[in-house]
């Protein structure tokens, strides 16, 4: 097509005036006054940043007559749902001992592996227009349009399989009162055998009434097509989303960090980084056990609430440790978090202030060690 001059120069211009009104949203698109769709892609890739961005939007943001889709990735870090037990869902041994966080979101559902081969796409709108199939469909359009012999179908559980049976992403959501959000992951070129390994939990013996998560073979998208990366996924998204609801916005970068920006967000931040949050939303539990320690059978039995031993009895022959030593070491964990951190002072505190033979305290101190490595 041959455009005249003056075409040529108010195509420019309007550009420019576009160009001129999106920098200006990226400033105010929050405000009140602002109704516009948007895209947002995060600067961050911390968890915690991005979880209390979704949070902020879907408290603060007028949703009722707007869309907003914000896309995001976060360094290694498994994202439990808002009513499971991390205990049960992961190896926090190994996650501990890897720097791989856990975080609590607020939605439900089941327990996935994030990294930087994996992106998180989240869909806001008002309730009446929440519709999870609508937005899988987004994103299994812009995949074929990127690959079209690529063979991927949404479930009835709302996953989104490749090759009729290897898992490339989860769903999630939260309604509230007027407006919504559905969030997924979409696996493209993520750690297959560290997400497998703290997907493991290493806590044998759990009782629970918490949110199981359901495992699947999964896979990365560039196990199909190694050139297929997250960038390209996430523009692919971004376009595929503005066909779907006839729009026409360009893909803002949102620094969830910025308190400017988004006031209260660093306070919506550290509460989703909270012990009381990430472990101590856990429903009731309990642990029922046995191990071996130095050849000896112990038998445990523990209740945990909010995150902190409500009950404890140990099982042990009585030539080992005696019942009034152990019991003493029972009470001395009663009331403290179920964390490595909180049991080694506890226990260091039971050693000092309690009379005792070099071995008995030789096999307190094994004790401990066997029930810390069940966290
Ligand atoms: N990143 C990722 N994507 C897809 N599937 C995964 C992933 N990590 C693990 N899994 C597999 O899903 C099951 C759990 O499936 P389940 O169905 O129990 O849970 C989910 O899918 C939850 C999805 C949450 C999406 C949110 C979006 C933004 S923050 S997290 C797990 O045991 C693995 O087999």
């Amino acid at each position: 097509m041959i455009l005249s001059p003056l075409t040529r120069m108010s195509v420019r211009t309007r550009d420019l005036n576009r160009h001129v009104r999106h920098v200006g949203a990226l400033n105010s698109c929050f405000d009140d006054s602002y109704k516009e769709e948007l895209i947002l892609k995060s600067s961050s890739t911390d968890i915690f940043q991005n979880l209390a961005l979704e949070d902020w939007i879907h408290d603060h943001v007028d949703l009722q007559s707007r869309r907003i889709l914000f896309l995001w990735r976060n360094a290694p870090v498994v994202v439990i749902g808002r009513h499971q037990n991390p205990w049960q869902e992961c190896n926090l041994d190994l996650m501990r001992r890897t720097g791989i966080p856990v975080a609590r979101r607020r939605s439900g559902g089941g327990t996935v592996y994030h990294d930087l081969g994996n992106i998180n796409m989240t869909f806001f709108s008002s309730k009446k227009k929440y519709d999870r199939m609508r937005n899988l469909g987004v994103v299994t359009r812009a995949l074929k349009e990127l690959r079209p012999n690529l063979d991927v179908c949404v479930t009835d559980r709302f996953d989104i399989i490749l090759n009729r049976c290897y898992k490339v992403s989860g769903t999630a959501a939260r309604l509230g009162r007027t407006t919504a959000y559905h969030h997924c992951t979409l696996l493209c070129s993520s750690d297959r055998s560290i997400l497998s390994s703290v997907l493991k939990s290493s806590c044998t013996g759990i009782k629970s009434n918490a949110t199981p998560s359901v495992p699947s073979p999964v896979a990365n998208l560039s196990d199909h097509d190694p050139t297929l990366n997250p960038e390209s996924i996430m523009d692919a998204i971004a376009s595929g989303y503005n066909k779907e609801f006839d729009l026409d916005c360009p893909v803002l970068t949102v620094d969830p960090g910025s308190e400017v920006l988004i006031p209260g967000i660093h306070k919506m931040t550290s509460d989703l980084k909270d012990w009381d949050w990430v472990y101590g939303k856990t429903p009731k539990f309990s642990v029922c056990t046995f191990f071996m320690v130095e050849n000896t059978n112990v038998g445990l039995e523990m209740d945990i609430k909010n995150g902190v031993v409500e009950s404890c009895v140990i099982n042990v022959p009585h030539d080992w440790l005696p019942a009034d030593f152990v019991n003493e070491f029972c009470s001395s964990l009663t009331g403290v978090r179920f964390c490595p951190n909180e049991f080694a002072v506890a226990v260091a505190a039971f050693i000092r202030t309690t009379p005792s033979s070099p071995k008995r305290t030789q096999n307190a101190l094994s004790l401990y060690e066997s029930i810390v490595s069940l966290m």
